[in-house]
């Protein structure tokens, strides 16, 4: 049996820290889930870090959904979160629930959306119809030439109101999750105690509910530029099972991320 958003609801209730990584494959799902990792996210960084282009626009949906197949094959307990990529969810609800049907179909158990409070009617739509929804809000990567770069967000006192107030609209909408990259730990802790679902943070400080990174970034083969937020938990291991084990444990203790990895 998967874990399901109801025992993700219960961990985030009692304090209990969730572990989450991206993943591609069979492989590293079945290595992933029996090293401890809750959430297995199949992230559009696939077009960065299977398919070598330097954003993740070019990602398609057929893309995600032979990851999506490869990496539910591979794994029985993890709960699956995957991407919509872009240009799936932005044109309309109806256009987006057909996109994310697709995902569903392949073995998802809720999809991120990047966006605020612009993603709230879709998300409405989606939730309503039995769509779990992660909103991804912060550094949204498929916005990457819209933000000027990779750079940090909520830094100044109107972004980080704006960035609070979509994450209310956003659970009001029905999202059961919210992901937050890149912002202040001070914004990132101040939304997650106004809100009751759990937290996903990436370059978000310690207090979410979950952390998240890349795979590749966490074993330190990215070729790409290493975000400040990115841990090597390869250095002191002589294996990748070590590696992953001690991700888990520190995201469960709180030991990452640390101060260095922090906003
Ligand atoms: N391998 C990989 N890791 C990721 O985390 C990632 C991807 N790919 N692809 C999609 C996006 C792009 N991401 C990125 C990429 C770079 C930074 C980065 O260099 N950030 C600067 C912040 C600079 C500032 O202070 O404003 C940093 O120092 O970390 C952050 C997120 C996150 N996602
Ligand atoms: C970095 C995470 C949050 C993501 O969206 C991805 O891997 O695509
Ligand atoms: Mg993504």
């Amino acid at each position: 049996m998967r874990i399901t958003r109801d025992t993700l609801q219960k961990m985030h209730a009692a304090g209990n820290k969730i572990a989450a990584l991206t993943c591609y494959d069979a492989t590293f799902a079945a290595l992933l889930e029996n090293a401890g990792v809750d959430i297995l996210l199949v992230g559009d960084s696939l077009g960065n870090v299977m398919q070598g282009h330097s954003t993740t626009l070019p990602v398609t949906m057929d893309d995600m959904i032979y990851h999506t197949q490869c990496v539910v094959r591979g794994s029985n307990k993890a709960f699956i979160m995957v991407d919509m990529p872009f240009g799936t969810s932005q044109v309309s609800p109806e256009e987006t629930f057909m996109n994310a049907a697709r995902l569903m179909a392949a073995g998802a158990q809720m999809v991120k959306i990047e966006g605020g409070q612009i993603m709230t009617d879709t998300i409405d739509f989606l939730t309503q119809r039995g769509i779990p929804v992660c909103a991804h809000i912060g550094l949204m990567p498929q916005s990457v030439h819209q933000l000027g770069g990779y750079k940090v967000q909520g830094r100044t006192t109107n972004e980080a109101e704006q960035l609070l107030n979509d994450a209310m609209l956003l659970q009001e909408a029905g999202v059961g999750m919210l992901l937050m990259e890149t912002i202040p730990a001070t914004l990132a802790a101040r939304i997650s105690r106004e809100l009751s679902i759990p937290t996903v943070g990436i370059g978000a400080g310690v207090d979410c509910s979950a952390q998240v990174l890349v795979l590749h970034d966490m074993l330190g083969i990215y070729p790409g530029n290493k975000p400040r937020f990115a841990k090597n938990f390869m250095v002191g291991t002589d294996s990748i099972q070590a590696a992953i084990e001690h991700y888990v444990q520190e995201v469960k203790t709180e030991k990452f991320p640390a101060a260095e990895h922090t906003f």
